[in-house]
């Protein structure tokens, strides 16, 4: 599906969404109630990588596809390994086959698990035979993704001696470890996290608990972005949220300030409101704790004319795509001007935005949803527009409800 965004005539939108679910609270809340079945879960993400994780979660034998979910392959990995007598082929997108799982295999092996790679080493399809798992120390690097320190923190309390991991290296996208350990938490496992330990305690069972997951950050990000790039005096309601977040993109809220956005609460909803110009002229910023909000960020700069240097996306070229090359291509296509490295992207500030652009999405769901809300500034097509509905099936309706025209070409 190929859409065409026109420009919006007057860079004005008043309207309320309410956002689908995290999906990184739902597959960690999957996979728990997978161990703890007394578990109740509301407001579950309504995204095809909540959807694959749940289907693969009642597999049993054979082969489970997880499509383009990074968290399902990951949790999943960690989960069948440790499940005595569940013997599948953990497999995915072509993409999925890239990107790389060695070390949480390796670790799983080091607990006693019983992997192999069906195909190129390092990375899925996984043969995996599930083993219940004795040994409880393991010491594994932290810089490439904390999704491998959740797949085994989240298997923890159902293994006999609980867990005790010892994180090497500098740790990146820490708040994804922190919401799994607050989910833990809330579900009475005891936990805890100090410098580069984490230790997590076995446990049996967990008291009957309904647990309600926020809506998505990541989600939310394009409407800042929106809101960013209209005139004063638009303003955005979005639901459900809360006030302490465990998603550590809920940053935003103060990034966005930066860019004239003011967030404020009430109960569940939060209104993003255009409150003034931008107050800087060159956004620097290390997104190494919200690498999520890389292109959402770097397209909100080019939007408003200002240039940014975002750091810490060290992570970015293993994502859906090679989010820094993309990146990278994309701006280059609308007219700005962008050098990247192994972990940054600078961006110079351009008054000119190129008109009619394609955008490429490159099987990435935050290529598409990242460079929408430059319908403030330009016309452009978006391809393959349906990836959105990896994280947030909704999108597209959701923007024609705040106002922007959006038609299938
Ligand atoms: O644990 C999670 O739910 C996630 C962790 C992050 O990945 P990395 O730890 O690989 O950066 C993030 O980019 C991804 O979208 C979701
Ligand atoms: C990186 C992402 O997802 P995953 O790694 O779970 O595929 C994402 O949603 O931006």
């Amino acid at each position: 599906m190929k859409l065409k965004l026109n420009q919006l005539q007057d860079p004005f939108v008043n309207g309320s969404i309410r956002i689908t679910g995290s999906k990184s609270e739902t597959n960690r809340l999957l996979l728990l109630r997978a161990l703890f079945p007394n578990i109740q879960i509301e407001n579950l993400s309504n995204s095809d990588d909540g959807r694959v994780m749940q289907k693969g979660l009642l597999a049993i034998k054979g082969e489970v596809d997880i499509h383009h979910a990074g968290t399902a392959m990951r949790f999943l990995t960690g989960y069948f390994a440790s499940q005595e007598g569940k013997e599948v082929v953990l497999t995915g997108s072509s993409r999925m086959k890239e990107r790389p799982i060695q070390v949480l295999v390796d670790a799983l092996k080091e607990l006693g698990a019983e992997i192999e790679y069906v195909n190129k080493r390092g990375c899925p399809p996984l043969r995996i035979s599930g083993k219940k798992l004795i040994k409880n120390k393991v010491a594994l690097p932290a810089n490439v993704s904390s999704q491998y320190i959740s797949a085994l923190l989240l298997i923890a309390p159902s293994l006999e001696n609980g867990l005790e991991l010892e994180l090497v290296g500098k740790i990146t996208s820490v708040p994804y470890i922190k919401m799994t350990l607050s989910l833990l938490d809330e579900l009475g496992i005891s936990t805890s996290f100090e410098g580069n330990k984490i230790s997590v305690h076995p446990k049996k069972d967990v008291e009957t608990k309904t647990m309600v997951v926020e809506s998505d950050w990541s989600s939310a990000s394009y409407f800042y972005s929106i809101a960013a790039m209209c005139r004063v005096g638009s303003q955005i309601k979005l639901s459900a949220y809360k006030k302490n977040s465990l998603q550590g993109d809920s940053v935003l809220q103060e990034i966005y300030t930066q860019f004239g956005v003011e967030t404020s609460f009430s109960d569940t909803e939060v209104t993003l409101n255009k409150v003034s110009r931008h107050k800087t002229d060159f956004f620097e910023y290390d997104l190494s704790n919200a690498p999520d909000l890389a292109q959402t960020i770097s397209v909100t700069c080019l939007g408003l004319g200002i240039g940014c240097h975002l750091t810490g996306l060290h992570t970015l070229p293993i994502k859906e795509t090679d989010r820094l090359a993309a990146l990278q291509t994309e701006l280059t296509k609308l007219g700005a001007q962008v050098d990247i490295d192994a972990e940054s992207l600078t961006l110079r500030s351009t008054s000119v935005i190129n008109e009619g652009v394609p955008i490429d999405t490159y099987h990435d769901h935050r290529m598409a949803m990242a460079f929408a809300p430059l319908a403030l500034r330009t016309n452009l097509f978006v391809n393959d527009a349906g990836v959105v509905s990896k994280s947030y099936p909704d999108f597209w309706e959701d923007l024609k409800t705040i106002g922007l025209h959006i038609v299938e070409v």
